[in-house]
């Protein structure tokens, strides 16, 4: 008895076009950090027809003008058939129809198991999807997009590479990061508010003090000795010498607290214990984050309105040589504008026309925060990497200080200072990684521009090694079980295939 001969695949695909359906044995799944996915119910052997990427048929003209005014919508891919290019939009979600090929996810060299090729079916073109390998049961379909540089996979590099606070500088548009800006903002904001009411109600409350607790006093030699010790020592004497460890990290600073001249006695010191680490706390934050939106928006004069004891430089200075914390103030509008865009000549405004610099409370926690100067290139990173890094520093405070540690506190303020110089460098890495990314998209957002076989360069580049490899022993098997479609005329000279390095989709799939 005579076999009956097996279907060619590009046979099945064209009467599932005309059907207007999907053929059954798939599944779609949400995946993390994907989206939805197609999925394989049954098993498919490699040559085999899978979906149709169904979408609406433009010209290049129309898809390129859908995707200057509404960005990349990920569904939009531009082919080219016959000598002729087109753009197959499936941003439409149908509900009916051949609707599963457009959730079929990219995937790299390694785990591609499906290839797209380009059917003419009655004069237009249709992508579909055939089966590159052997697929099992509960294997998701995965396809090369053609696309270097995809958007989530430097997301995920910078993620891997430097941590949750980097990507979140990384691969974002100017006005989503403006978003996230504010609402950081409104976040550090809400939560000092908070932090001041439980440092109000810790005050309150007797038994809470925590420097209070402290059982001897420095004489105002110790004092003076203190002032030229180690930081080893100086850190665990108390809070109120903390900038003194920080100085002496610190070099450029170092003449903040060393250069004092007026050590304090053994009374004030215990007062400035009583009372400095609640409130060093509590300001510092407020300081940090208005200085950060100064900087953003000289018009934002409101932000330091709050400050009990706002004081410009000249009163500073009159205050005269007695007070401990004039030096620590001069030095208050400088360390602001570090955070400035030295480039930037109406950041100036800013601050210059703010009369409230920081006071020597502040600077105890300030420095280390603020005196880095690599933000200077990126200030709007900075501002957000600090934003963020104040919200973590008042909640991490808070906690300790509800846990009355004052040591544990200091040890981690005196921590923070470092972590945050290198998560600013690390999103200033990002920051130019992602510079280039945004370049070679564009690079590769103008190649199929230029015609139809400059499309093939994207994809050549990514697959022509296996393909190259199986495209001619496909060729010869073509009539055979393995069969893939070739790119040639078929018998019927109606329907043409166009292998892989015709498929390209115009731009990343996400919008940047
Ligand atoms: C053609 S759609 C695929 C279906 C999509 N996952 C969904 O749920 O609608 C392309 C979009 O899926 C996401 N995507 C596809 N492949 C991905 C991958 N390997 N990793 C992460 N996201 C992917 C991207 O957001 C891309 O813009």
């Amino acid at each position: 008895m005579r076999r009956k001969r097996r279907e060619k695949p590009e046979d099945v695909a064209i009467s599932m076009v005309k059907r207007k359906t999907d053929r059954d044995g798939f599944y779609v799944k949400e995946i993390p950090q994907k989206g939805r996915g197609v999925f394989a119910k049954v098993k498919f052997t490699k040559g085999e027809f899978l979906l149709q990427y169904a979408g609406s048929l433009l010209s290049v003209n129309e898809g390129d003008k859908l995707e200057e005014e509404e960005g990349s919508s990920g569904f939009r891919f531009f082919i080219s058939c016959k000598g002729k290019e087109f753009c197959i939009d499936a941003t439409e979600e149908r509900e009916t129809g051949p609707i599963l090929g457009r959730l079929v996810n990219h995937g790299e060299k390694n785990e591609v198991n499906v290839k797209p090729s380009i059917l003419d079916f009655e004069g237009t073109p249709v992508i579909c999807l055939f089966a590159l390998t052997d697929i099992a049961e509960g294997e998701e379909l995965l396809y090369d997009y053609g696309v270097s540089n995809l958007p989530w996979k430097q997301q995920a590099k910078a993620h891997n590479e430097n941590g949750s606070t980097s990507s979140v500088a990384t691969g974002i548009s100017a006005s989503l990061k403006k978003d996230i800006l504010s609402s950081l903002e409104k976040r550090v904001s809400d939560q000092h508010s908070e932090l001041i009411s439980s440092v109000i109600d810790t005050e309150d409350s007797p038994e809470s003090n925590a420097s209070t607790s402290d059982p001897t006093p420095m004489t105002e030699s110790e004092q003076n000795e203190k002032e030229s010790s180690s930081p080893t020592k100086i850190s665990a004497e108390g809070l109120e010498t903390f900038s003194l460890v920080m100085d002496t990290k610190e070099p450029s600073y170092g003449d903040v607290s060393t250069s004092d001249s007026q050590p304090m006695n053994a009374n004030e010191q215990n007062e400035e214990r009583s009372s400095s680490q609640e409130k060093d706390i509590s300001t510092i934050g407020t300081k940090i984050s208005s200085s950060v939106m100064h900087t953003e928006d000289p018009s934002n004069s409101n932000a330091l309105n709050s400050d009990p004891q706002p004081m410009t430089v000249s009163e500073r200075n009159k205050k005269g040589s007695s007070s401990p914390d004039k030096d620590i103030t001069v030095e208050g509008p400088e360390i602001c504008s570090l955070l400035m865009d030295p480039e930037d000549p109406s950041d100036s405004s800013a601050l210059t026309s703010d009369s409230q610099p920081m006071t020597a409370d502040d600077m105890k926690f300030a420095p280390k925060i603020l005196m880095k100067e690599t933000p200077m290139k990126h200030t709007e990173v900075s501002s957000l990497v600090l934003n963020l890094e104040t919200e973590n520093v008042l909640k991490d405070a808070s906690q300790l200080l509800n846990e009355k540690s004052p040591l544990s506190l200091e040890k981690y303020m005196s921590d923070i200072g470092s972590e945050i110089c290198s998560l600013i460098m690390d999103t200033e890495d990002s920051l130019e990684c992602n510079a280039s990314t945004i370049d070679s998209q564009l690079m590769t957002q103008d190649i199929p521009a230029k015609g139809p076989e400059t499309c093939s360069l994207v994809m050549d580049n990514e697959v022509s090694e296996s393909d190259a490899s199986t495209s001619e022993s496909e060729s010869e098997s073509s009539h055979s079980d393995d069969y893939v479609p070739e790119s040639d005329y078929s018998e019927d000279g109606e329907s043409y295939v166009i292998p892989l390095p015709r498929f390209t989709q115009r731009s990343g799939c996400v919008s940047v």
